[in-house]
């Protein structure tokens, strides 16, 4: 059974519609990519899958259950986390209390086991020196690798991620997929919206192209990124 259904899911702002009876199946521990150019859709898509938008059609289905009318809150204790484009950890707390919170309150874990699972993606994600600093202070590689750590510290069995190399240099940029391929190597599902595109074809198995909120392709990534229609719309290429 796919971990993640959707079904039809559209979504419309006034008249600008950015989500266009959007269907796919996402198998479990599948990792898929999505791109498209600004505007497609692509950060809303994750707002509709995660609850923080409720679709005004269409259904989405986790583990076959309709979550449709689920709180984002019940979605996440029931397995998908998430990043933001924009990172927003609590930047009053420190590093280690924002991966706390997540595990608490977030992935459900008792108070007594929270700091060792914590402890743990601290070190996973490369932030064990760092975790006693407030996390509003961070430079843009320790925000994007806490972003990615709070949404590990959630135990999601399906992780959304959100642009989160973007801005990275090369070195960085390289540490950063290392992680994201243990994650998905351990079996976590991945949906993973990216721009810097030899970061997202190294890790995932299909390609979603999205273009004014309606799935135009979705297939392997030689596939994918060998459509003409893809490398006009996409990459600006004409062909
Ligand atoms: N809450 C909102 N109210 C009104 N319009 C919105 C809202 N959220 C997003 N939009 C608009 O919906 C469209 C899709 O936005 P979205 O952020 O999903 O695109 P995206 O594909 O993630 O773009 P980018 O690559 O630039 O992040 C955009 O035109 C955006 O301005």
């Amino acid at each position: 059974m796919p971990i993640l259904s959707l079904d039809a899911v559209s979504k419309s702002f006034g008249a600008l519609k950015v989500a266009d009876h959007v269907s796919f199946d996402l198998e479990p521990g599948e990792a898929l990519g999505v791109i498209g150019p600004n505007g497609a859709g692509k950060s809303t898509l994750f707002n509709l899958i995660a609850g923080n938008l409720r679709p005004d059609g269409g259904r989405i289905l986790l583990d076959g259950r309709d979550v449709t009318a689920g709180s984002a809150m019940t979605r996440c204790l029931a397995g998908i986390g998430r990043s933001f484009q924009i990172p927003q950890p609590f930047g009053h707390l420190t590093i280690y209390e924002n991966l706390l919170v997540a595990a608490r309150f977030g992935g459900g874990f008792p108070a007594r086991e929270a700091p060792e699972h914590c402890m743990n993606i601290l070190q996973r994600t490369g932030l064990t020196a760092q975790a006693a600093r407030l996390s509003g202070t961070l430079p843009l590689l320790q925000r994007k690798r806490l972003e990615l750590a709070r949404a590990m510290a959630t135990a999601p069995r399906l992780i959304l991620l959100d642009e989160i190399a973007g801005g990275l240099t090369e070195a960085e940029c390289i540490e950063l997929v290392a992680t994201i391929r243990q994650i998905h190597a351990e079996g976590t599902a991945i949906i993973w919206i990216e721009h810097v595109l030899h970061a997202l074809t190294s890790v995932v198995e299909r390609l979603m192209v999205l273009n004014f909120g309606r799935m135009l392709m979705i297939g392997s990534p030689d596939k994918v990124m060998a459509s003409p229609e893809v490398r006009e719309i996409y990459l600006g290429i004409e062909a």
